[in-house]
């Protein structure tokens, strides 16, 4: 069985009075795809933005391949890592945000070179080269000099995902990928994803799109309440949930 990628633990989180994430126990196997499914305000956006340490835990912990994320364990105590070791993990954790969140003054393949030159010190040439085959790969090799604004969402989020790509992330996290998307680009983005599952990428995404969840997930994720409900391959989740409050979801969903 393949080493354990991402492992999730007994994470809990609130905002202010607002217990948003109550223990949540997930592990994420290397090359897997682990879709999470959810209501509205169950904590999943929140679950993920705790992986790459936009948000904080309050309790728990959460390791990316072996590594403490946020934190360095001395003893029996934990310390937090300065924001420069936060970010150098970060690079590690590839984040798709729902609205693209791309640099809109950089064109598409400067969106991908920044990040590689700056943070991990690539010589720009090789940045380029690196890009441009992930452009390619993303269906978009013809966009390089084009800005985010001349683009539809669709390409957008295509861009985006490639610009993840650029720094080999370990995990790519991806936080509702096709919600802003008008419905007939959606098909588009979801196809990029599928291709990186064919290819052993891990990735957890969190989605609306139960379709997807069916075809491409290893494992469904039901998260209700900040807790993990159930889990399991799609087929038991989606078809022959065994928690009342998932058939409940899916009887809205489906
Ligand atoms: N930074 C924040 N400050 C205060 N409340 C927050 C913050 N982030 C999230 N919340 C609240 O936490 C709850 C869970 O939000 P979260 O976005 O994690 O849920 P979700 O399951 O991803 O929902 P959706 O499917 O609607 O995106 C919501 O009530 C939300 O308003």
């Amino acid at each position: 069985m393949s080493q354990v990628m991402v492992d999730v633990h007994g994470v809990h989180k609130s905002f202010g009075p607002l217990k948003v994430l109550r223990g949540v126990d997930l592990q994420v196997r290397a090359g897997e795809v682990t879709v999470i499914l959810g209501p509205s305000g169950s904590g999943k956006s929140t679950l993920l933005r705790t992986i790459n340490h936009l948000e904080k835990v309050d309790s728990g912990w959460i390791g990316v391949d072996g590594d403490l994320i946020g934190y360095r364990r001395s003893g029996d105590r934990l310390h937090e890592l300065k924001e420069k070791d936060v970010l150098k993990q970060r690079t590690h954790i590839g984040f798709v945000f729902q609205n693209f969140h791309l640099f809109p003054h950089l064109t598409v393949l400067d969106n991908l070179v920044e990040a590689p030159v700056s943070a991990l010190r690539r010589p720009r040439k090789e940045a380029e080269e690196t890009a441009r085959r992930l452009l390619a790969r993303v269906g978009l090799a013809d966009k390089a000099d084009a800005y985010p604004r001349q683009l539809s969402g669709g390409q957008q989020q295509r861009v985006a995902i490639a610009r993840a790509l650029a720094l080999e992330p370990k995990v790519l996290l991806f936080d509702e990928p096709t919600s802003a998307l008008d419905p007939e680009l959606v098909g588009e983005v979801l196809d990029v994803i599928k291709d990186l599952a064919g290819s052993g990428t891990t990735m957890i995404v969190v989605t609306h799109e139960i379709g997807f969840a069916r075809e491409v997930a290893d494992t469904v994720v039901f998260m209700d309440g900040g807790v993990v409900v159930e889990q399991g391959p799609p087929a038991a989740v989606l078809d022959d949930p065994r928690h009342e409050r998932t058939r409940t979801f899916l009887a809205k969903v489906l």
